[in-house]
C-alpha cells in the first residue's frame, strides 16, 4: 500500500483548540482526531463552532490557543497544500459570470495542475453537461458538486467539506454518499460537517459531536448506535428471560412488556421461545434511536437562535459577535 500510486490519507489532529471572539468563546478546548481511510462526521447544532474549527484547520482563522494540524503540521506550513488538503467551505463563493469549467481551469492553473483534471472532475462529480453554464445559473446542488470538484483538483489526501449535503436532493445525497465512500476506500481522510445526524448517519464511520464549542462525544458510529440487540414480546417475559438465560442470552425488560435480548440471532430467540412453549407476539431487531441521542447530547445549545435562547447567548452579545451579522 505504501508505494501505491494513490497517496494515503493523513491524520487531522485537533488539540485543546480554542477560539474567542471578544468575550465569546466559539470553540472551547476542543480535541479530536480524524483517521485516514475513514469518513468522519463533524456534528453539532447551528452555531456550535463547526465552521470556525474548520477555518482554523485550514489556516483561515487564527486559533486563540491550541493546535489544529494536518499530517502533523499547521496548514500554513504544508509544503504542497493543494495535494494535501482539499476543502469546500461554502457553496456560494463562485464568480457568477464564470462557467463551471472556467472556474476549475483558473484554480488548476493557479495550482500548476494539468487542465485534463478539469474535465475529469466535472465528469466525476456528475456535472459535465453544466460545464459551460455560468455558475450564477447553477442550482445549490450543482454548486455543491462544483465545490467538490474544486476541492478534489489536486487529488488531495485530506478532504474537508462543510455541510456538503446542503441543497442536494435525495438522489444527490445518495450519490454523495457513494462518492465519499469511494474516496475513503482510496485511503483519503474525509471530514464532513453537518448539523443533522440523520443526514450523515449512513455515510460516516466516525463522529465528532460538539455543542457550545465543546466536544460532547466522539468515536465510531457503531459505538454510538450501541450493541445491536433484538426486541421480543411474548405472554410471559420473565419466563422467556429465564429460558434465554439457559441459552446463554442475556436480556433486560424493555417498554410495555418487551424484552430486549442481547443478540442479533432472531432465529435463536424464536427457537428458545418455542421450546419454552411461549407465543411470539413480536420479534424485531432493535435500532438505536440516534435522533433522540443526538438531541439529548446537544439539547438547547443552538447559539444562533437569538438572545435568550441559552445563557451563553447573553455573553455572546456583549462580545464581538454582532460584528459579522
Ligand atoms: N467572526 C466572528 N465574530 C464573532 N462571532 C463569530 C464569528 N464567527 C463565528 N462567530 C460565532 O461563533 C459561533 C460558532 O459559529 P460557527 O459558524 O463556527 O458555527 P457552526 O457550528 O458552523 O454553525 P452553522 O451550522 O450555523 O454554520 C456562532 O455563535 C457565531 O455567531
Amino acid at each position: 500500500m505504501s508505494t501505491a500510486a494513490t497517496p494515503q490519507g493523513a491524520p487531522i489532529e485537533v488539540r485543546d483548540l480554542t477560539k474567542t471572539f471578544g468575550s465569546f468563546t466559539a470553540v472551547d478546548r476542543l480535541s479530536f482526531t480524524v483517521e485516514p481511510g475513514r469518513i468522519t462526521g463533524f456534528l453539532g447544532p447551528n452555531g456550535a463552532g463547526k465552521t470556525t474549527t474548520l477555518r482554523m484547520l485550514l489556516g483561515l482563522v487564527h486559533a486563540t490557543s491550541g493546535t489544529a494540524t494536518i499530517d502533523g503540521r499547521d496548514y500554513r506550513d504544508l509544503d504542497h497544500p493543494q495535494s494535501m488538503v482539499g476543502s469546500a467551505l461554502e457553496a456560494t463563493n463562485f464568480h457568477p459570470g464564470r462557467s463551471g469549467r472556467d472556474h476549475l481551469r483558473v484554480l488548476a492553473a493557479a495550482g500548476g495542475l494539468p487542465m485534463s483534471r478539469v474535465d475529469e472532475l466535472l465528469e466525476l462529480t456528475g456535472i459535465p453537461a453544466a460545464a459551460r453554464k455560468r455558475a450564477g445559473e447553477y442550482s445549490m446542488g450543482m454548486r455543491q458538486r462544483l465545490g467538490l470538484a474544486a476541492a478534489l483538483l489536486g487529488d488531495p489526501r485530506v478532504l474537508i467539506l462543510d455541510e456538503p449535503s446542503n441543497g442536494l436532493d435525495p438522489e444527490g445525497i445518495r450519490w454523495l454518499r457513494g462518492f465519499l465512500r469511494h474516496l475513503s476506500s482510496q485511503g483519503k481522510t474525509i471530514l464532513v460537517s453537518s448539523h443533522l445526524l440523520q443526514e450523515v448517519e449512513q455515510t460516516v464511520d466516525d463522529v465528532v459531536i460538539i455543542a457550545n464549542g465543546r466536544l460532547v462525544r466522539s468515536g465510531p458510529m457503531a459505538q454510538l448506535r450501541g450493541a445491536p440487540s433484538t426486541i421480543v414480546r411474548t405472554s410471559d417475559a420473565d419466563q422467556l428471560a429465564g429460558a434465554l438465560r439457559v441459552a446463554d442470552v442475556t436480556s433486560t425488560p424493555g417498554r410495555d412488556g418487551e424484552l430486549v435480548a442481547e443478540t442479533t440471532d432472531m432465529r435463536l430467540v424464536g427457537d428458545v421461545a418455542l421450546r419454552a412453549g411461549l407465543p411470539i407476539w413480536e420479534l424485531r431487531p432493535r435500532r438505536a434511536d440516534l435522533e433522540a441521542l443526538y438531541f439529548e447530547l446537544t439539547e438547547g445549545t443552538n447559539r444562533n437562535l437569538g438572545a435568550g435562547a441559552t445563557p451563553v447567548e447573553a455573553d455572546a452579545v456583549s462580545g464581538q459577535e454582532g460584528a459579522n451579522e
